[in-house]
């Protein structure tokens, strides 16, 4: 998936720190918000250099197979996880292209902890890869490459605001 014309791309001087939690996108989204009435609530922190790790307990709600995680739950998380990790460069993106390798079924109850890298940049393009585990990351459970394409924020959800569902303690984008 990485094209032969992928560059280097280097973490802002002004990014989150290793460590602290990524700025929150904004309280009432599905995956990041502490607002929202049903979502992942995933807290993305930021690691050194290009990385990111994030944790995930599996509830009952999120069951597919009986009980294991629904594959589109933890699609989301990754999207959730990789989407986070531009800020690093502090560029604001959504997502173009995601795909998931699903290794072994990840039961309710148990907490997937995410690990996720920026590979490189072209133009707006950001590659990005992660890798879920469910403890030992020598024994990862799932992994996903994904596409990222930098947005001018105002520009792209100039047309949708009007629909946005808003919080009491509304912020980000
Ligand atoms: C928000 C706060 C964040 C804050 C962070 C919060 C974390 C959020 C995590 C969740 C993120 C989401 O779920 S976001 C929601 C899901 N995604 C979306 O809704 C995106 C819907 N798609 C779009 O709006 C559009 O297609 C865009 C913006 C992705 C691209 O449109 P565009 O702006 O007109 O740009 P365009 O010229 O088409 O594409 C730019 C370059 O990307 C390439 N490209 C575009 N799409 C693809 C693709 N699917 N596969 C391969 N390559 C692609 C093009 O070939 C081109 O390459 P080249 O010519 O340069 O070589």
């Amino acid at each position: 998936m990485l094209p032969a014309d992928i560059e280097p791309v280097i973490r802002d001087p002004k990014a989150t720190p290793p460590g602290h939690r990524i700025d929150l996108h904004h309280s009432m989204c599905f995956g990041c918000g502490s607002e929202a009435p049903v979502g992942l609530r995933i807290e993305v922190i930021a690691g050194e250099g290009l990385t990111v790790t994030a944790a995930m307990k599996v509830e009952d709600w999120m069951q597919g197979g009986p009980g294991v995680i629904h594959g589109g739950v933890l699609s989301a998380a990754f999207d959730e996880v990789m989407g986070t990790s531009p800020l690093l460069l502090r560029k604001p993106v959504v997502t173009g292209h995601l795909e998931i390798d699903y290794a072994k079924p990840i039961p309710l109850g148990s907490t997937v902890h995410f690990t996720g890298e920026i590979l490189g940049g072209v133009r707006r393009k950001v590659y990005t890869r992660c890798v879920a585990h469910l403890g030992d990351p020598a024994n990862p459970v799932a992994a996903a490459h994904a596409l990222f394409i930098a947005i001018d924020l105002e520009k792209h959800f100039s047309g949708y605001r009007e629909r946005a569902v808003h919080s009491q303690h509304q912020n980000g984008a």
